[in-house]
Order: structure tokens, then sequence, then C-alpha cells
């Protein structure tokens, strides 16, 4: 089908983009910190309210960055307590991490060192000393709940010190361009460490129990009916 109208300048430069690269990110953190609300919301630029709390899933989404496509497949783990060689497995599976806690919930921001710890540890071991580690960003969520909070920022600057990662205080409910930092910044230290070929990220062989999570595709672009989406109705949206 051909249109009348001239393509918008946007459309017709993404023509040129050189072929894409994909990126896997885990994102980490306790129970009901916000983690498939910031997923959600980078991948359609909404805050969608309401989450089936035991979901966990992989969504595929493609962005352009700096004239170049990116596929994101970003892990969102359930956040519940299960054992360690399943987390292992989820960690193993990452090319970067985002460990989130609610400025709202102190156990949340407890949970962070181990979870960053444990990140360095299955990483460290996967590599046996060769090659940096993987890129982690904490993200302190809930930012607008200024009435709730129980961890300042100042604690959040102190632990990001302390771990040598960067922490970002964000409100996925008030801002996408908040949300979308996390996951960009994770994308471009990745870059930094020069570990990429010019086509994709090198790949590791994936387990079986990473294989059984069900995978969704999305991207904001489909997305543009303006309608405010409920979780089920949302994945119902998007075909796999
Ligand atoms: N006020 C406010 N609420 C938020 C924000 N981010 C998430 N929430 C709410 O926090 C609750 C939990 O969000 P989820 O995204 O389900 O949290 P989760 O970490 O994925 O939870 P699990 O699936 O149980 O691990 C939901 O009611 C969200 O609407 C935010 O930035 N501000």
């Amino acid at each position: 089908m051909t249109s009348n109208f001239p393509l918008p300048r946007t459309l017709r430069r993404s023509w040129s983009l050189s072929p894409a690269r994909t990126m896997r990110i885990v994102v980490l953190g306790q129970s009901a910190v916000g983690k498939t609300a910031l997923t959600v919301r980078f991948i359609t630029k909404r805050f969608i309210g309401d989450y089936d709390p035991t979901l966990e899933m992989i969504y595929r989404h493609t962005a352009a960055i700096d004239g170049e496509f990116v596929h994101f497949e970003i892990l969102d783990t359930a956040g519940q307590e299960e054992d360690s060689l399943q987390i292992e497995e989820k960690i193993k599976w990452g090319d970067g991490f985002a460990v989130v806690y609610s400025v709202t919930d102190r156990c949340s921001f407890d949970e962070v060192m181990r979870l960053c710890f444990l990140i360095n540890h299955v990483h460290s071991n996967a590599r046996k000393g060769a090659g940096e580690l993987p890129p982690v960003v904490i993200v302190a969520n809930k930012k607008d709940l200024e009435f709730d909070r129980m961890v300042t920022t100042e604690e959040g600057e102190k632990l990001s010190k302390s771990l040598k990662y960067p922490c970002y205080e964000i409100s996925t409910r008030d801002s996408y361009e908040e949300t979308a930092l996390v996951f960009n910044n994770l994308y471009y230290d990745l870059l930094k460490q020069g570990t990429v070929s010019p086509g994709t990220f090198k790949r590791r062989g994936i387990s079986k129990q990473m294989e059984k999570i069900p995978r969704l595709y999305a991207n904001s672009a489909i997305n543009t009916s303006g309608r405010s989406l409920s979780f089920n109705s949302f994945r119902d949206y998007i075909p796999e």
C-alpha cells in the first residue's frame, strides 16, 4: 500500500540505521518495588498500575538509540523467594542488570547489596577472571511517594558509592524519561566495555529453565491508541 503523505523525518532516518544489537537485561529486586511497572513503562511509555505479582516474563523490545536499532530482551523477575540456583541461572543469562528497590520499603533497599554481590559472584565464576563484570544500575523507585519515604536520597548515594554502581532515583509513575535512562545507560555501559561485535553481543547458551519463561514481543510504536491498558489486555494486545 502506498501513502500520499510524506513520511515523518524520524521514520525516514530509521531506514539508514545499522544492523541491530541484542542486549539482555535482568530486572531484579524484592516484590512490589515496581519491576514490572518499570519494564512496561519503558517498552510502552505508559504507566500501568496493576500487575499479576507472580508473573515472570521476558519482554522483547526494539528501540532506536543514537541511530542504531537495539533489541532489548528484558527479564522481569518474579521478586519472590526462590532458591539460589534458580536466581543464578537468570543472572547467568543477563548482559546487564537493573537492581530495583522502593524508597518506601527499607527491606527492599537492604536486599540490593545481596543481589549485587550475587551478580558479581556468578559472573566472576563464569568468566574466571577474564573480561569485565557486567554493567549494573541501582534503581531507587517510587520517589513520588515522598510522604511514605523510608530510604533517603543520601542513603542511595552512599550505597551507590560503596558498590561503585550508578544509582538513579526515579518515579516510574511520573516519568517515562527517567525510566528510559535506566535501560539506555545499561546499553551505553555495555558498549563502553568494548566487548561487542558489530552485529550482536556475545551469546551464551540458554538453559532449559530459561527456555520455559514466556516471551512477549512488545514495541512502544505499536501502542499508539492512547488507551490505558490493564496488564491482561496489554498482554493480549501484542502478539508473540
Ligand atoms: N506511586 C508509585 N507506585 C508505583 C511506582 N512503580 C510501581 N508502583 C506501584 O507499585 C506496585 C507494585 O508494582 P509492580 O510493578 O507490580 O512491582 P514488582 O516489583 O514487579 O512486583 P512483583 O511482581 O511482586 O515482584 C503497583 O501497584 C504499581 O502500580 C512508582 O513509581 N510510583
